[in-house]
């Protein structure tokens, strides 16, 4: 297959890639026009990129918002417990077909790689064991990393070392946590040097919902990085939400940025789910409760956004379009800068990829996987002001996904 009159990122002109099955062969600069044979598509001098990425989802909760009882103080908290109610009548089958609904989603926008958190404070592993099926049954859709995520505390629930390490054993990707919702700090730092133990001997990434609060005195984040730092793990290690940043005093963060800089760290920020979940505890002024994502970008640390919910305890709304989130996330994070809006694409792919340690596997390249997407827009920008989609996604080399756009008449 061959993509005629592409546009790349960094790159000036129109390219033609061919594709040879499951790689991609060729990228060339194309001069003159060439005849579009069957088979082949026309990018039209839009953009062709990588295919998106979701790098943080709970597929297990999706599609269960108002199951028993809904949300209604939208704090983080009120969402564990509501889920925890849920998730007493979770099942096999109720697991998958939730989870392959919502990767349905994702893929009719573009995603072809996911990273899942997956709650393994259960004594049955349930819903581990219904996504770790799900991972081998969609592996024509996406690419799907499993987070072992104690969504109750390691140290905190009963049993939470042995759930984390078992949840190890039958093939979690990535080692979780969550040391803000342990019952003590103490406990709190314990998780974390426990998790990283743990990914160290098994090889594991490690990705760690890290002071997902807007209290200052959340601090795990820098017992996360000096952890990395001193395991030289950095490149493995993601911390997702880090909400308290936007919290923190700027005399503690400078010093806070040090160490960040040094450990290699990844992050993720969700910027729906944040601004809907964090300053709930606020009258006014009302935190907006992100991480300071322009300022981890600024620093050249690596940083992304995630959708985090569809539909569940935690936030009722979202429908897979990750182009959404980086609309939001753009906005509250005060980065419609033009010299952030041109290159506003790496918050949802290249960064992404790094984060979930991608590797050789994501990229335009000669020799990479044969998976992308064709836009509806030629640059970044233009993508983000128009609210463009995906048109098609490519993977293994074939057409996966085809997007008509709407037609608009007037009289
Ligand atoms: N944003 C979140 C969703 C689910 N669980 C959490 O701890 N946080």
């Amino acid at each position: 297959m061959i993509i005629h009159n592409a546009r790349l990122r960094g790159r000036d002109g129109l390219h033609r890639i061919t594709l040879d099955d499951e790689r991609i062969a060729v990228i060339e600069a194309q001069h003159a026009l060439h005849p579009i044979a069957e088979g082949d598509l026309d990018a039209a001098g839009n953009l062709v990129v990588p295919p998106f990425v979701e790098p943080h989802i709970h597929l297990d909760a999706t599609l269960t918002a108002g199951e028993p009882a809904w949300n209604m103080s939208g704090t983080l908290f009120e969402g564990i417990e509501r889920w925890a109610e849920r998730k007493a009548l979770v099942t096999h089958e109720d697991t998958k077909t939730r989870a392959k609904k919502t990767i349905d989603m994702l893929v009719d926008h573009g995603i072809q790689h996911v990273r899942t958190h997956v709650d393994v404070t259960d004594p049955t592993l349930a819903a581990l064991k219904a996504m770790l099926e799900v991972r081998e049954e969609t592996r024509h859709l996406i690419d799907l990393q499993i987070v072992a995520f104690p969504q109750e505390g390691i140290e905190s629930y009963a049993n939470g070392r042995a759930l984390m390490e078992q949840a190890i054993e039958l093939g979690a990707d990535v080692v979780g946590g969550i040391p803000h919702f342990e019952n003590t700090r103490d406990q709190g730092v314990a998780s974390i040097k426990f998790l990283m133990d743990l990914a160290e001997r098994s090889g594991c990434l490690v990705d760690v919902h890290c002071d997902e609060t807007d209290d200052p005195q959340s601090r795990f984040l820098e017992v996360l990085a000096e952890e990395a730092r001193v395991r030289g793990m950095g490149a493995r290690v993601t911390a997702s939400h880090t909400t308290a940043m936007g919290s923190y005093d700027n005399a503690y963060c400078s010093k806070l940025f040090r160490l960040l800089k040094m450990s290699g760290i990844s992050f993720i920020s969700c910027p729906t789910e944040s601004i809907h979940l964090q300053g709930r505890f606020d009258t006014y002024p009302k935190r907006r409760g992100l991480t300071r994502v322009a300022e981890i970008d600024r620093a050249g640390m690596n940083v992304c956004f995630g959708q985090d919910s569809i539909v569940d305890p935690w936030y009722p709304l979202g429908n897979g379009n990750i182009l959404r989130i980086l609309e939001a996330g753009l906005h509250i994070c005060h980065m419609l800068g033009y010299e952030d809006l041109k290159r506003s694409l790496d918050l949802i792919t290249d960064n992404s990829a790094r984060a979930l340690n991608l590797g050789e596997g994501y990229g335009l390249e000669v020799g990479r996987p044969a998976n992308l997407l064709i836009l509806s827009a030629p640059d970044d920008y233009e993508m983000v002001r128009s609210q463009g989609h995906a048109l098609v996604s490519v993977r293994h080399g074939k057409v996966l996904m085809r997007r008509t756009p709407a037609q608009i008449e007037r009289a």
